[in-house]
């Protein structure tokens, strides 16, 4: 396993306040736009990010699931990240789909040279349509990596595979697996109800080390939105909260923030009529109605 070299829950302050946090997402394609890379863009530029991209793999797929997955050599990732490093300082990085060992590992070389000071970990295993998008047998590669990261966002069936437990069918076993997974692994966990029924769509941060104050548990909740549209919310929700970190440095702001950030994007996703099945939300709906207003 690799050297730990994150441990404090809350990220290292913004060492410059006065310039947008700059964020690189590390993560695969969507050429629809609504989730992967693209998504990733999208929602760091809304929360007043500069984003940054290096590919991990060429998604092909639509808002009707995933038709195929190029990945190119794992040599031209590395390059990819080094060329970023090497030039600009990054405040916040977040990492979506890996797919490979391969991929997992180089991803793990290069945290441990370049040092981020925030690690968003979206462990992506396997997407709505029910395409995997990590392969069998790399879950134990993508577990390395948690020791490393600032925060991991898995939803229920993927905070089930890091428990090694069955997948939770109540938010308070969802609670209780969250708290697991932190104290075994040294990490924020979002535990996210989005997989759940219900009239409420609650989210939590948890620390078992303890957030600053000494609490372990900040929570949110709001209605849940009946729509089709959330193609891509787990990615757009985790470069959020990278990039609000980068920039409030207090996980209870920015978790508030990106959270109601993305419910009414959620609420505004049906206005874009992007696709015929599971379509995107609405990244820049407060931009977009003022330049109609
Ligand atoms: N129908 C919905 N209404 C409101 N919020 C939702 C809805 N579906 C998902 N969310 C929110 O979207 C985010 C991603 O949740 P989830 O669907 O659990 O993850 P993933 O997209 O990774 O599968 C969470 O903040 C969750 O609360
Ligand atoms: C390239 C790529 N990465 C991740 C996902 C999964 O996105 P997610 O935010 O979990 O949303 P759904 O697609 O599952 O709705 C993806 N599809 N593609």
């Amino acid at each position: 396993m690799i050297a730990s070299t994150f441990s404090a829950p809350t990220g290292t302050p913004n060492q410059h306040p006065a310039r947008p946090p700059r964020v690189l997402s590390i993560a695969g394609t969507d050429p629809s736009g609504g989730a992967g890379i693209q998504a990733d863009l999208k929602s760091i530029a809304a929360l007043g990010g500069y984003g940054m991209a290096a590919i991990t793999s060429l998604v092909a797929q639509n808002t009707h699931g995933i038709r195929s997955i190029h990945t190119p050599p794992v040599s031209f990732l590395r390059e990819q990240l080094d060329a970023v490093s090497d030039d600009i300082h990054i405040d916040a990085v977040k990492i979506g789909m890996l797919g490979t060992v391969e991929v997992t590992a180089v991803v793990g070389d290069w945290l441990a040279a370049a040092r981020p000071p925030i690690v968003v970990l979206d462990p992506v295993m396997v997407a709505t349509s029910g395409d995997r998008l990590l392969a069998p047998g790399a879950e134990d590669a993508l577990r390395t990596l948690l020791p490393e990261s600032t925060l991991v966002t898995p939803n229920l069936p993927e905070l089930a595979v890091l428990a090694g437990e069955e997948r939770a069918e109540s938010w308070a076993n969802a609670l209780n697996q969250a708290r697991r997974v932190s104290a075994h692994y040294g990490v924020t966990v979002l535990a996210k109800g989005g997989h759940l029924v219900g009239d409420h769509c609650p989210d939590a941060l948890v620390d078992e080390r303890g957030f600053p104050g000494g609490d372990t548990l900040i929570e949110v909740s709001g209605p849940r939105l009946t729509t089709r549209n959330t193609h891509g919310t787990g990615c757009s929700l985790s470069s959020a909260l990278a990039t609000a970190q980068a920039r409030n440095n207090d996980w209870a702001l920015s978790l508030r923030e990106c959270t109601a950030w993305l419910r009414d994007s959620i609420t505004h996703a049906d206005d874009l009529e992007v696709g015929s099945g599971n379509g995107p939300i609405n990244h820049f709906h407060t931009l977009w109605s003022a330049a109609t207003r």
